[in-house]
């Protein structure tokens, strides 16, 4: 399969642990793709291959058909590559309108340019138009969302967008990845398993930056290596 997102045995050592080792994989223009393991799996090494923060020490990343491997992480955000880090990156003393308008017309040019869409985007929002630094750090979370949506991504990265939410800011958070339009293809790396198999199409297990797996959420959550893999390192996670 020809995916908007092939990554081909990439591999990144820190000295001599290999975080990620010859990983494999393909992601199809609108799939949400979820990448699960216990810590120190590899999942966000993955991710910052993918974003160009990280540099691979083997393999290949192509996007949208283009080799991306020796792109820096701006040039690859120019393409379409968007992400959400795991603490919410916004400016505090700009209200969330501006947050939004202001990150739409980085990645576009133009900030009168970019107010409508940030307007209709912060609609479809459970959050006020305040200064950032009162939002909660759910209500920032879904800001950040927000903000590389602005930038209209072709591929999402979120890196544990559920980490530290409350039950409600939970659920928000849900509703708005479940509405994100199909055009936008997600790779998310996620702990809290509910909201990777409510979302995801197909699961990728990660352990100890081996490939255990890829399937379905019904495939996933049935298999025994997959399992075995998490009870070995979190014998407390529920698959
Ligand atoms: N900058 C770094 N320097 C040295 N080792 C690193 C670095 N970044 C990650 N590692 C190591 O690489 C391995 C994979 O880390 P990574 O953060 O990708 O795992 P993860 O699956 O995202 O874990 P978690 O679920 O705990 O966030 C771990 O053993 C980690 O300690």
């Amino acid at each position: 399969m020809r995916g908007l997102l092939e990554v081909d045995a990439l591999t990144r050592r820190y000295g001599s642990l290999v975080a990620l080792d010859r990983i494999d994989l393909r992601i199809g223009e609108g799939e949400r793709h979820a990448v699960i393991g216990p810590n120190g799996a590899g999942k966000t090494t993955l991710l910052d291959l993918v974003a160009g923060v990280s540099r691979p020490n083997g393999g290949r990343i192509r996007f949208a058909g283009r080799d991306v491997t020796r792109l820096g992480p701006a040039r690859r955000a120019r393409l379409g590559v968007g992400r959400i880090h795991q603490r919410p990156a916004v400016w505090p003393s700009l209200s969330t309108l501006d947050n939004i308008a202001v990150a739409g017309a980085r990645h576009r040019g133009g900030y009168r340019r970019t107010l409508p869409e940030a307007r209709k985007l912060l609609s479809s929002l459970a959050i006020p138009d305040v200064t950032a630094a009162r939002l909660s750090h759910g209500q920032r979370r879904q800001l950040e969302i927000a903000m590389a949506l602005a930038g209209r991504p072709r591929l999402l990265l979120l890196d544990e967008p559920a980490a530290g939410l409350s039950a409600v800011e939970f659920s928000q958070l849900s509703a708005v990845l479940s509405e994100l339009p199909r055009t936008v293809t997600v790779l998310l790396v996620e702990h809290r398993l509910d909201l990777v198999y409510a979302l995801a199409d197909r699961v990728t297990v990660l352990r100890d930056g081996q490939y255990v797996a890829t399937g379905t959420p019904d495939e996933i959550r049935a298999s025994s290596t997959v399992q075995s893999a998490y009870a070995a390192r979190q014998p407390e996670a529920v698959i």
